[in-house]
């Protein structure tokens, strides 16, 4: 596959889906061709798979099913939409992937890490980011940045305790350690500017070589 597959991760209110949409405007108008996506979603089965997993009335989904539903929905996305753009040679900028599995699902749920990489390498089968960038926040200073935002809907995984969100924190920080070739940790906590010119720095840097 010739194109390049970038993927964007971090706990809530990081600040991926406001620099996604900022690179991808700048990479166009630098004559690439972009593809935006985003996980669980990007096409028609994963998004209602997304509805499923992300509907506040589901209290009672146990911590597997909900692995397997994400693990489903990446499958069906990757199929559909990222690996055919990835044959054309475009730059895919996808919101999450299978990083946020392993730091919500495998550390944060207690899952575990190895177990919840098993199932998605059947769901991906070889298909890995180029780059990963982490966004990383506090979860107390992304979770105010939330609910500061009155247009975003608060989901089932927003609703979760403090403390997972401090364990999915903890979890993108192994897996930055683990890691280290393909994840790039973007201290997120930075004003908007800073954080967006580290990114492109990062970017010119992959496409460059
Ligand atoms: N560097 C920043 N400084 C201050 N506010 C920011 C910054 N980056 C993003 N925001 C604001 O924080 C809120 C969350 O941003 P965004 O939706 O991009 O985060 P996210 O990581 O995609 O969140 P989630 O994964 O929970 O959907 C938005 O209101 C956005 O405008
Ligand atoms: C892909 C993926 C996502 N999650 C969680 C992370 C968030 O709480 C939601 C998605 O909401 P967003 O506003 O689009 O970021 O789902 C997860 O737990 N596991 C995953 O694999």
């Amino acid at each position: 596959m010739t194109g390049y597959f970038i993927t964007f991760e971090g706990p809530e209110g990081a600040g991926k889906t406001t620099i996604l949409g900022l690179l991808e405007k700048e990479l166009r108008g630098k004559g690439f061709d972009v593809l935006s996506t985003r996980e669980p979603g990007g096409i028609a089965i994963s998004e209602q798979i997304r509805s499923v997993i992300l509907d506040k009335k589901n209290t009672m989904m146990d911590g597997r099913t909900e692995a397997l539903l994400y693990a489903a929905a990446r499958r069906q996305h990757l199929v559909e939409k990222v690996i055919p753009a990835l044959k054309q040679g475009k730059v895919v900028l996808c919101d999450r992937f299978i990083d946020s599995s392993l730091a919500y699902q495998g550390h944060a749920r207690g899952l575990g890490i190895e177990e919840v990489l098993s199932i998605n390498e059947f769901a991906i089968a070889g298909v890995m980011p180029t780059l990963t960038l982490l966004f990383k926040i506090s979860p107390e200073k992304g979770m105010e940045r939330i609910y500061k935002n009155e247009d975003r809907e608060v989901n089932r995984l927003d609703l979760e305790a403090i403390d997972f969100h401090h364990k999915v924190y903890e979890g993108y920080m192994l897996l930055a350690d683990r890691f280290k070739k393909r994840i790039q940790v973007v201290d997120a906590e930075r004003p908007l500017n800073e954080v967006f010119s580290e990114v492109t720095e990062l970017i010119e840097s992959m496409l460059a070589k």
